[in-house]
């Protein structure tokens, strides 16, 4: 099956456009998992466990365990959900992105070492350095495009030609890398009448959707900019504000209750 096969069946399943973000800073940690050797682990398969009915993928961000030394934790969790949830892709969030033949390694590292399902990927260095991720037909790539923080702007609405580089990086992808159809674009819930831009350019290619929750992202916004027609075409991925809805050793029903709230608030809207 591939990711976007995968993806539709989670998406129908669950009924659900959310993602749940695996960012799990130890700080954050109640204080029962303070001590706890594996606490990352434990920690998100809290969560998973709390959540794997109601979403469509989770995306866990690799800084938060390679900034622990804790790679391990980082297999051991994707190898849980694969395990206990094989119906749920998981879209490990690294950004990568180098020459064609150190992103060779990095393809390696996300889809032959971690097994991802998906991977986000930096598409500024062109082509060569995308290929060895595109090359692996029955995963994901979802490519950066217009991101979700303030200073998206800053570089990605530079005029290349009478369009801002945003929509030429969507065009480009669509018409010459998506030759496998298998990528997605990263596009911030923060700016939805640029995700309605992107949606015209390129079909129904899905959109990994960062920025609703703690980056204030407009929920009904983004549904009616980035939706397609069939009502889906959509990750929408919180992290922070559903992880750590709770502090407390209640940490894994308080992130239940508010995806239960984020999939009926997006539901409300969907086509
Ligand atoms: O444009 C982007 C691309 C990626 N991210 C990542 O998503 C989560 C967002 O976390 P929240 O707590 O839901 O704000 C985080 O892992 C980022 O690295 C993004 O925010 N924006």
């Amino acid at each position: 099956m591939t990711f976007i096969e995968k993806l539709s069946c989670a998406w129908e399943k669950n009924n659900s456009l959310v993602c749940v973000g695996l960012d799990p800073d130890t700080e954050r940690f109640p204080s029962s998992l303070r001590d706890v050797p594996d606490a990352i682990f434990q920690f998100n398969k809290a969560i998973i466990d709390a959540t794997h009915d109601l979403v469509c993928a989770y995306k866990p961000q690799i800084a938060y365990f390679s900034a622990e030394s804790a790679e391990d934790q980082l297999e051991k969790t994707i190898q849980y959900i694969q395990t206990e949830y094989p119906d749920i892709p998981v879209i490990l969030d690294s950004k990568r992105g180098d020459i064609g033949s150190t992103a060779k390694k990095y393809a390696v590292e996300a889809f032959e070492r971690y097994k991802a399902d998906a991977v986000t990927i930096n598409p500024y260095l062109g082509f060569d350095s995308a290929e060895p991720f595109l090359n692996y037909k029955d995963k994901g790539t979802v490519l950066l495009c217009r991101t979700s923080n303030r200073g998206a702007n800053d570089l990605q609405d530079l005029d290349v030609g009478g369009m801002p580089l945003y929509q030429k990086v969507a065009s480009m992808i669509t018409e010459q890398w998506n030759f496998n159809k298998n990528c997605m674009l990263v596009v911030g819930a923060t700016w939805p009448s640029q995700m309605s831009e992107v949606r015209e350019i390129v079909g129904d290619m899905p959109f990994l959707v960062p920025g609703v929750g703690a980056q204030g992202g407009d929920i009904e916004a983004l549904v009616k900019a980035g939706q397609t027609a069939n009502g889906t075409g959509l990750i929408i991925s919180s992290s922070r504000g559903v992880i750590y809805a709770s502090e407390g050793d209640n940490f894994a029903s308080a992130a239940r209750s508010v995806v239960v709230d984020l999939r009926e608030k997006i539901n409300l809207h969907r086509n």
